[in-house]
Protein backbone atom coordinates (compact mmCIF):
# COMPACT_ATOMS: atom_id res chain seq x y z
CA UNK A 1 0.00 0.00 0.00
CA UNK A 2 3.16 2.50 0.36
CA UNK A 3 5.71 1.88 -1.63
CA UNK A 4 8.82 4.21 -1.53
CA UNK A 5 11.18 3.88 -4.50
CA UNK A 6 15.10 5.43 -4.45
CA UNK A 7 13.88 8.33 -2.76
CA UNK A 8 17.05 11.02 -2.58
CA UNK A 9 16.87 14.88 -1.25
CA UNK A 10 19.69 16.72 -1.60
CA UNK A 11 20.71 20.11 0.44
CA UNK A 12 22.96 21.60 -1.74
CA UNK A 13 26.18 19.01 -1.48
CA UNK A 14 24.19 16.90 1.27
CA UNK A 15 22.24 14.21 0.58
CA UNK A 16 20.48 13.83 3.41
CA UNK A 17 18.61 11.46 2.26
CA UNK A 18 20.07 8.75 -0.31
CA UNK A 19 18.07 6.57 -2.48
CA UNK A 20 15.82 5.21 0.36
CA UNK A 21 13.13 2.05 -0.80
CA UNK A 22 10.77 0.23 1.09
CA UNK A 23 7.43 -1.10 1.12
CA UNK A 24 4.17 -2.11 3.58
CA UNK A 25 1.51 -4.04 2.65
CA UNK A 26 -0.53 -3.22 5.23
CA UNK A 27 -0.73 -1.00 8.01
CA UNK A 28 1.94 -1.70 10.70
CA UNK A 29 3.94 0.29 13.49
CA UNK A 30 7.06 1.05 11.72
CA UNK A 31 9.85 2.84 13.53
CA UNK A 32 12.57 4.74 12.34
CA UNK A 33 15.68 5.01 14.36
CA UNK A 34 19.31 6.43 13.51
CA UNK A 35 21.72 8.74 15.20
CA UNK A 36 21.23 12.67 14.88
CA UNK A 37 21.57 13.93 11.27
CA UNK A 38 20.80 10.23 10.03
CA UNK A 39 17.82 11.85 7.43
CA UNK A 40 14.66 10.33 9.50
CA UNK A 41 13.37 13.59 9.84
CA UNK A 42 13.48 14.65 6.05
CA UNK A 43 12.06 11.24 4.63
CA UNK A 44 9.19 11.78 7.13
CA UNK A 45 8.88 15.13 5.62
CA UNK A 46 8.57 14.26 2.00
CA UNK A 47 6.24 11.86 2.76
CA UNK A 48 3.80 14.71 3.79
CA UNK A 49 5.05 16.64 1.25
CA UNK A 50 6.56 19.66 4.17
CA UNK A 51 9.80 19.04 2.04
CA UNK A 52 10.28 18.05 -1.81
CA UNK A 53 12.04 15.58 -2.68
CA UNK A 54 14.80 15.67 -5.12
CA UNK A 55 14.43 12.41 -7.33
CA UNK A 56 12.60 9.16 -6.35
CA UNK A 57 8.44 8.08 -5.76
CA UNK A 58 6.46 7.65 -3.03
CA UNK A 59 3.25 5.78 -4.24
CA UNK A 60 0.36 5.46 -1.74
CA UNK A 61 -2.09 3.15 -3.01
CA UNK A 62 -0.57 3.37 -6.38
CA UNK A 63 -0.91 7.00 -6.86
CA UNK A 64 2.65 8.61 -6.40
CA UNK A 65 1.91 11.18 -3.74
CA UNK A 66 4.90 13.45 -4.37
CA UNK A 67 3.32 14.44 -7.72
CA UNK A 68 0.26 15.96 -6.31
CA UNK A 69 -0.15 19.55 -6.66
CA UNK A 70 -3.06 22.05 -4.85
CA UNK A 71 -6.10 20.28 -3.40
CA UNK A 72 -4.75 16.56 -4.03
CA UNK A 73 -1.90 17.87 -1.76
CA UNK A 74 -3.26 19.72 0.60
CA UNK A 75 -5.74 16.26 0.64
CA UNK A 76 -2.86 13.91 1.00
CA UNK A 77 -1.18 15.78 3.83
CA UNK A 78 -4.63 15.74 5.83
CA UNK A 79 -4.41 11.88 5.10
CA UNK A 80 -0.87 11.44 6.42
CA UNK A 81 -1.18 13.50 9.58
CA UNK A 82 2.17 14.57 11.14
CA UNK A 83 3.42 15.13 15.12
CA UNK A 84 6.13 16.89 16.08
CA UNK A 85 8.86 16.57 18.95
CA UNK A 86 7.54 20.11 19.95
CA UNK A 87 4.05 19.56 19.56
CA UNK A 88 3.39 22.41 17.91
CA UNK A 89 0.49 24.06 19.58
CA UNK A 90 -1.30 27.11 19.81
CA UNK A 91 -0.20 27.55 23.19
CA UNK A 92 -2.42 30.30 23.88
CA UNK A 93 -5.54 28.62 22.40
CA UNK A 94 -8.03 26.22 24.16
CA UNK A 95 -7.21 22.44 23.73
CA UNK A 96 -10.67 22.40 22.13
CA UNK A 97 -10.10 24.74 19.72
CA UNK A 98 -6.60 23.30 19.02
CA UNK A 99 -7.81 19.86 18.13
CA UNK A 100 -10.49 21.84 15.78
CA UNK A 101 -7.45 23.11 13.82
CA UNK A 102 -6.65 19.44 12.33
CA UNK A 103 -10.15 19.98 10.49
CA UNK A 104 -9.01 23.73 8.48
CA UNK A 105 -7.60 21.95 5.40
CA UNK A 106 -11.58 21.45 4.65
CA UNK A 107 -13.26 24.83 6.02
CA UNK A 108 -13.76 27.94 4.91
CA UNK A 109 -10.99 30.62 5.01
CA UNK A 110 -13.91 33.20 6.68
CA UNK A 111 -15.01 30.15 9.20
CA UNK A 112 -11.66 29.62 9.82
CA UNK A 113 -11.08 33.78 10.32
CA UNK A 114 -13.96 33.48 13.08
CA UNK A 115 -13.15 30.52 15.00
CA UNK A 116 -16.73 28.98 13.76
CA UNK A 117 -16.92 25.26 14.10
CA UNK A 118 -19.98 22.94 13.43
CA UNK A 119 -20.95 21.70 16.54
CA UNK A 120 -21.00 17.94 15.36
CA UNK A 121 -17.26 18.79 14.68
CA UNK A 122 -16.68 20.25 18.53
CA UNK A 123 -19.03 17.08 19.92
CA UNK A 124 -16.30 14.70 17.82
CA UNK A 125 -12.88 16.49 19.55
CA UNK A 126 -14.55 15.99 22.37
CA UNK A 127 -14.73 12.47 21.64
CA UNK A 128 -11.48 12.14 20.91
CA UNK A 129 -10.21 13.96 24.11
CA UNK A 130 -12.00 11.59 25.81
CA UNK A 131 -10.34 8.65 23.93
CA UNK A 132 -6.85 9.87 25.00
CA UNK A 133 -7.70 10.22 28.47
CA UNK A 134 -7.78 14.37 28.55
CA UNK A 135 -11.20 15.37 27.97
CA UNK A 136 -11.65 16.93 31.51
CA UNK A 137 -8.59 18.85 29.77
CA UNK A 138 -11.29 20.46 26.88
CA UNK A 139 -11.29 23.95 28.06
CA UNK A 140 -7.63 25.13 29.50
CA UNK A 141 -5.24 26.53 27.39
CA UNK A 142 -2.72 24.31 25.74
CA UNK A 143 0.20 25.64 27.65
CA UNK A 144 -1.12 24.56 31.00
CA UNK A 145 -0.67 21.37 30.41
CA UNK A 146 2.09 18.72 30.81
CA UNK A 147 3.85 17.94 27.72
CA UNK A 148 2.16 14.09 27.79
CA UNK A 149 -1.29 15.84 27.92
CA UNK A 150 0.16 18.58 24.91
CA UNK A 151 1.63 15.32 22.90
CA UNK A 152 -1.79 14.04 23.51
CA UNK A 153 -3.92 16.97 22.07
CA UNK A 154 -1.46 16.99 18.97
CA UNK A 155 -2.62 12.96 18.29
CA UNK A 156 -6.29 14.49 19.00
CA UNK A 157 -5.89 16.80 16.60
CA UNK A 158 -3.98 14.68 13.89
CA UNK A 159 -7.01 12.42 14.30
CA UNK A 160 -9.41 15.21 13.86
CA UNK A 161 -8.33 14.49 10.03
CA UNK A 162 -9.37 10.87 10.18
CA UNK A 163 -5.68 10.26 8.51
CA UNK A 164 -4.73 6.78 7.30
CA UNK A 165 -1.07 7.43 7.74
CA UNK A 166 0.03 8.84 11.47
CA UNK A 167 3.90 10.23 10.42
CA UNK A 168 5.43 10.89 13.99
CA UNK A 169 9.01 12.78 13.93
CA UNK A 170 10.27 11.45 17.55
CA UNK A 171 7.12 11.94 19.25
CA UNK A 172 8.52 11.37 22.80
CA UNK A 173 11.95 12.79 22.96
CA UNK A 174 10.71 15.68 24.86
CA UNK A 175 8.66 13.67 27.34
CA UNK A 176 9.98 12.24 30.44
CA UNK A 177 9.69 8.30 30.89
CA UNK A 178 6.61 7.88 32.17
CA UNK A 179 5.04 10.88 30.09
CA UNK A 180 6.68 9.14 27.18
CA UNK A 181 5.06 5.40 27.86
CA UNK A 182 1.52 7.18 27.79
CA UNK A 183 1.77 9.18 24.17
CA UNK A 184 3.84 5.42 22.83
CA UNK A 185 0.84 3.41 24.15
CA UNK A 186 -1.80 6.73 23.16
CA UNK A 187 -0.20 5.96 19.48
CA UNK A 188 0.06 2.12 19.71
CA UNK A 189 -3.53 1.52 20.22
CA UNK A 190 -4.73 4.03 17.37
CA UNK A 191 -3.12 1.72 15.20
CA UNK A 192 -4.59 -1.59 16.79
CA UNK A 193 -8.13 -0.42 17.44
CA UNK A 194 -8.47 2.25 14.37
CA UNK A 195 -5.85 0.29 11.30
CA UNK A 196 -4.24 3.18 10.68
CA UNK A 197 -0.62 2.67 9.73
CA UNK A 198 2.15 4.80 12.24
CA UNK A 199 5.55 6.02 11.27
CA UNK A 200 7.06 7.06 13.84
CA UNK A 201 11.11 8.45 14.13
CA UNK A 202 12.70 7.36 17.19
CA UNK A 203 15.44 8.27 18.90
CA UNK A 204 15.70 4.88 21.75
CA UNK A 205 16.25 1.88 21.13
CA UNK A 206 13.88 0.48 24.04
CA UNK A 207 10.96 2.27 22.35
CA UNK A 208 11.25 1.08 18.98
CA UNK A 209 11.63 -2.65 20.51
CA UNK A 210 8.92 -2.25 22.57
CA UNK A 211 6.09 -0.37 20.24
CA UNK A 212 6.98 -1.52 16.42
CA UNK A 213 6.05 -4.16 14.52
CA UNK A 214 8.75 -3.24 12.25
CA UNK A 215 11.86 -1.16 12.62
CA UNK A 216 13.94 0.67 9.49
CA UNK A 217 17.31 1.76 10.66
CA UNK A 218 18.93 4.65 8.67
CA UNK A 219 22.53 5.58 8.78
CA UNK A 220 24.04 8.24 6.63
CA UNK A 221 20.93 8.62 4.36
CA UNK A 222 20.71 5.16 3.44
CA UNK A 223 18.47 1.75 4.97
CA UNK A 224 20.97 0.15 6.57
CA UNK A 225 18.40 -2.28 8.39
CA UNK A 226 14.95 -3.49 8.30
CA UNK A 227 13.52 -5.96 10.09
CA UNK A 228 11.83 -7.23 13.06
CA UNK A 229 12.12 -5.73 16.68
CA UNK A 230 13.72 -9.58 17.37
CA UNK A 231 16.44 -8.70 14.42
CA UNK A 232 17.52 -5.47 16.23
CA UNK A 233 20.32 -7.05 18.17
CA UNK A 234 23.24 -4.91 20.11
CA UNK A 235 25.51 -5.41 17.12
CA UNK A 236 23.21 -4.71 14.62
CA UNK A 237 22.77 -1.44 16.45
CA UNK A 238 25.92 -0.44 16.77
CA UNK A 239 25.70 -0.67 12.84
CA UNK A 240 23.04 1.56 12.70
CA UNK A 241 24.87 4.10 15.55
CA UNK A 242 27.89 3.81 13.58
CA UNK A 243 29.45 3.06 17.08
CA UNK A 244 31.97 0.75 17.91
CA UNK A 245 32.63 -1.96 20.72
CA UNK A 246 32.43 0.38 23.11
CA UNK A 247 28.51 1.11 22.17
CA UNK A 248 26.36 0.95 24.92
CA UNK A 249 22.12 0.51 24.56
CA UNK A 250 21.59 2.54 28.10
CA UNK A 251 22.85 5.64 25.96
CA UNK A 252 19.70 4.96 23.47
CA UNK A 253 17.39 4.35 26.25
CA UNK A 254 14.86 5.91 27.60
CA UNK A 255 14.35 3.69 30.77
CA UNK A 256 10.66 2.48 29.13
CA UNK A 257 11.87 -1.37 29.92
CA UNK A 258 11.37 -0.59 33.31
CA UNK A 259 7.76 0.70 33.23
CA UNK A 260 4.91 -2.08 32.18
CA UNK A 261 5.43 -3.58 29.05
CA UNK A 262 2.15 -3.24 27.07
CA UNK A 263 0.78 -6.46 24.78
CA UNK A 264 2.06 -5.70 21.43
CA UNK A 265 0.68 -7.35 19.29
CA UNK A 266 1.71 -10.90 18.03
CA UNK A 267 2.34 -10.48 14.82
CA UNK A 268 6.29 -9.87 14.23
CA UNK A 269 6.41 -10.96 10.25
CA UNK A 270 7.23 -8.58 8.23
CA UNK A 271 4.63 -5.42 7.06
N1 LIG B 1 16.64 22.49 5.53
C1 LIG B 1 17.87 21.95 5.48
N2 LIG B 1 18.88 22.58 4.86
C2 LIG B 1 20.12 22.04 4.79
N3 LIG B 1 20.45 20.84 5.34
C3 LIG B 1 19.49 20.17 5.98
C4 LIG B 1 18.15 20.68 6.10
N4 LIG B 1 17.41 19.78 6.80
C5 LIG B 1 18.24 18.77 7.11
N5 LIG B 1 19.47 19.00 6.64
C6 LIG B 1 20.64 18.09 6.76
O1 LIG B 1 20.23 16.81 6.32
C7 LIG B 1 20.80 15.79 7.14
C8 LIG B 1 19.67 14.94 7.73
O2 LIG B 1 18.95 15.71 8.69
P1 LIG B 1 17.64 15.18 9.41
O3 LIG B 1 17.12 16.26 10.29
O4 LIG B 1 16.71 14.60 8.41
O5 LIG B 1 18.25 14.00 10.30
P2 LIG B 1 17.58 13.24 11.53
O6 LIG B 1 17.97 11.82 11.42
O7 LIG B 1 16.13 13.52 11.58
O8 LIG B 1 18.32 13.89 12.75
P3 LIG B 1 17.67 14.48 14.12
O9 LIG B 1 17.28 13.28 14.89
O10 LIG B 1 18.81 15.23 14.73
O11 LIG B 1 16.54 15.36 13.70
C9 LIG B 1 21.66 16.50 8.17
O12 LIG B 1 22.98 16.52 7.68
C10 LIG B 1 21.07 17.90 8.20
O13 LIG B 1 22.05 18.83 8.58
Amino acid sequence: MLDVENVTKEFGATRAVDRVSFAVERPGFIGIIGRSGAGKSTFLRMVNRLTDATTGAIRFRGRDVLALKGAEKRAWQSDCAMIFQQFNLVPRMDVVSNVLHGTLNRRSALATFFNLYPAEDIHRAIDILDRLGIAEQAAKRAEALSGGQQQRVAIARALMQDPQIILADEPIASLDPMNAQVVMDALRRIHEEDGRMVIANLHTLDTARRYCDRVIGMRDGRIVFDGTPEQLTTGVARDIYGADASFSEAATSTSLARLDRPARAKETELL
